[in-house]
Formats: structure tokens, sequence, C-alpha cells
């Protein structure tokens, strides 16, 4: 079998990591084989039962300054093989470049071009004056509570001394890179409606479709609303508050569907919402108690915080993109010295594990060096090009030796 870079991409791309059940022991093997011919040290740590972590360590010069990570998730989401022009996890390499896996974007790239880059410096010789530390983590994709959440509040962690943390980003259509500086939080919404049962051919107030319905409807205006501003140009998609319907469950079961005379007593709607971290999370929650699901339309309603919104100082999970956070002009000089051009940081519009490492309040930047890339994570066809993948290479090159020499102050 061959062994180059590519061909090394597609084996970690093989291994069937999707969600309910991701396979965490084969790919850690793999990694762990990679790392030994890299000569890098290899440590296994399990948080929660099955669900393991690997963690890869660089030893630099001074071990005692504080370390830099570069993280990247195991898992991955679910794919539906029927949709894609080749098997998800087959790994196929097309004839005009692109590869074709789930993870290809999302976040398997990532994983292996830090080793590869690692390789090439250990190759040219290159020693780092900082420790330099790779974690893969399980179950980012579901939230990386058993995962990342739990490594970053551990002995083990505290003990790297991390100072700066590069984790996943997103493609970039265009020709230049982009970085996240912030997440979006996560809420899980649930409303429930009650009202009076009746004939499905009566007229009355107050029936639990009617209440749900009209929360429903006050829900989509104030989407409409946030929608406006990014449709208008004042603010991008990752800067308002998104909310999504995602499930709606009402109705009296019969065996051919519903019963369709009769008005039911209850009704429950779900929504994914998003803060950016620039929201008053107190302000939704007055909003949801008042008009999304108020009390005097019979309604109740549920709010799960899915992961820390203010950092362990009270700030908000945010990193600074200048001159004050010693780590952004390394970083940004780096993709300069690889002939690269960063846009605009930005805030991701979803959620990584890069919380809790902000939380922590490390400085930490969502990452992931693909341009003229169509943005396919969680997609069908999911997809990236052998030529983007060997320049990411070259990136993160530039990017773990500058950040790795990096002599200055840091906090
Ligand atoms: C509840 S946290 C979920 C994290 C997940 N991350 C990637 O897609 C997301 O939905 O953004
Ligand atoms: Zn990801
Ligand atoms: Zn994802």
């Amino acid at each position: 079998q061959e062994d180059t870079p590519i061909a090394r991409f597609l084996r970690y791309l093989q291994f069937n990591t999707a969600h309910p059940n991701p396979n965490y022991a084969d790919p850690i093997s793999f990694l762990i084989s990679q790392a030994n011919a890299i000569g890098l040290q290899a440590r296994t740590l399990e948080f929660t039962l099955s669900k393991p972590l690997l963690l890869l360590t660089w030893p630099g010069s001074n071990p005692s300054l504080p370390s830099v990570l570069f993280n990247s998730h195991l898992d991955s989401v679910p794919a539906e093989p029927s949709k894609w022009i080749y098997p998800p996890f087959s790994a196929t390499l097309a004839p005009d470049g692109k590869i074709y896996a789930r993870g290809a974007q999302d976040d398997k790239c990532i994983a292996m071009q830090y080793l590869e880059a690692i390789r090439n410096l250990k190759a040219n010789g290159f020693t780092p004056l900082r420790t330099v530390h790779i974690s893969y983590v399980p179950d980012e994709e579901i939230g990386g509570f058993d995962g990342s959440a739990k490594f970053t509040g551990s002995k083990e962690f505290e003990d790297l001394n991390v100072g700066f943390v590069l984790d996943e980003g997103q493609a970039s259509t265009g020709d230049e890179f982009r970085v996240f500086y912030a997440d979006r939080t996560p809420w899980e919404l649930k409303i429930k409606a009650t009202g009076d049962p009746g004939h499905g051919s009566r007229l009355y107030d107050n029936g639990a479709m009617e209440n749900l319905m009209k929360s429903v409807e006050v829900i989509t205006k104030f989407r409409e609303s946030q929608f406006d501003i990014v449709k208008s140009g004042e603010a991008m998609n990752s800067e308002v508050i998104s909310v999504n319907p995602v499930y709606l469950k009402a109705g009296i079961p019969s065996p051919t569907g519903f019963v369709m005379n009769m008005q039911p007593s209850e009704g429950e709607a779900g929504f994914d919402l998003r803060l950016p971290p620039t929201a008053d999370p107190d302000l939704i929650k007055k909003r949801i108690a008042e008009e999304w699901a108020p009390a005097r339309r019979n309604m109740t309603y549920e709010v799960i915080e899915k992961g820390p919104i203010r950092d362990y100082l009270d700030r908000p999970l945010m990193t600074l993109t200048n001159d004050s956070n010693p780590w952004w002009p390394v970083f940004k000089q780096a993709i300069e010295a690889a002939g690269g051009k960063l846009s605009r940081p930005e805030i991701l519009a979803s959620t990584t594990d890069a919380r809790f490492m902000r939380q922590r309040g490390i400085p930490t930047f969502g990452f992931s060096p693909m341009t003229n890339t169509p943005i396919l994570l969680h997609d069908h066809n999911e997809f990236l090009k052998d030529t983007v993948y060997l320049r990411g290479i070259e990136v993160y090159e530039s990017v773990i030796s500058s950040l790795s020499s990096f002599k200055g102050e840091s906090y």
C-alpha cells in the first residue's frame, strides 16, 4: 500500500466515526501508529467509558513556557449513503482530485494535517521552543460534554499549561482563509401548549393548537426580524440570534395516522436557538417567558443551555483579534508567511469545543485551512480537493513553527 500524505488521509477518512455509534478505538490506534512513526509521545485518556481521547505531545526545548494545543474531534455526523455519489466512508479520490468522505472537511482534514506538518517540520530539523500538543477528542458533534468539556476540566489538562489553542474552523469559498474568534451558544427550547379538547368542528378559544400555533407565529416573526438584519447586510448570519423550528408534536394518533375530528389537548414544538456572545441571555429568557410561551396562553417551556456562555471571569466567550492578544499577530503573520491572507475574523454560526477552552480563559481560534472550497460540513457529498488539503499542510507548518517559537509574554 502507498504511504503518501493523501493515502494516509484516505485511511483516516475510512473509519466510520458517525454518530450514534462512532468507532473511536480504530482511528485512535491508527493515529498512535502515525505518532510513533513521526516520533511523538502518545497518551490515551478516558474520562467517559468507551469515549477515549488521544493526546500527542512534541516536547519543546523550554517546557516551562505555556504550550500550544491543536485540537480536532474524532467523531462525525451521520450521512445518508443513498444521497451520496460515493459511499461516505469509502473516501473516494475522484479523477478531478476531490476526496469525498463524511468528515473530509469536518474535521478529519485538520487531524491529519497537524501530523503531516509536524512530520515535515521534524524532517527539516525544526525543534519547537514551546511544547506542542495535539488532542483528538470524542463527541464534539453531540456537544462535547463527555469529551472536551471533561478534558479541559481535568488535572491532566491543567498540567499541559496550555497558552493558546487552535481548533476547527470552516471552509472559505474565496481565496482568503477564515478565522473564528467565538462560537454561538446553543440553547434547546421546547414549548408546550395545553387547552381544552373538543370536537373537530367547533370554533372555540384557547385550544392547545391555537396556543401553540400563535407561539410559532410569534417566534417566526422574531426569526424574520433577525434574518432581515442579515439580508440587509447589516450583520453576518453568525452575529444575530437564530431560532429554527426542529420539531412539531401534536395530534391524537390513530392506526391510520391521526384522529381527524378531535382537537387535541396538548401540543409541543422544539427550536434550535443560537446566541452570539454579544446577546443578552436574560433578555431572550424574558422574551420567551412573556411572548413566546406565556402562561396566559396556557404555555409552558423548557430552555436547556447547552454549554457555557461566559468565561470563568464572567466575560463573554471571545478571543481578542487585536495586538492586545499577543498570539494574534503571530498567527496572522504565520498565515501570511505561508502565502495566505486572513479574511475579517468571524463568529462561528455553529458551536465547537473551542468554547470549553475559551471558558478557561485560553485564547482560542477556529481555523481550518480550506480556501476555494464550498462549505459542505454536515451536507451530502462532503469533499475536499487534494490540492487544498496539501496546501493546508504547508499552512500548518508555518503556523505550528511560528506559534511554538513565540518568545513573547503569553497569558
Ligand atoms: C449542543 S452543542 C452542539 C455542537 C454541534 N457542533 C457541530 O455541529 C452544533 O450543533 O453546533
Ligand atoms: Zn467539526
Ligand atoms: Zn460538525
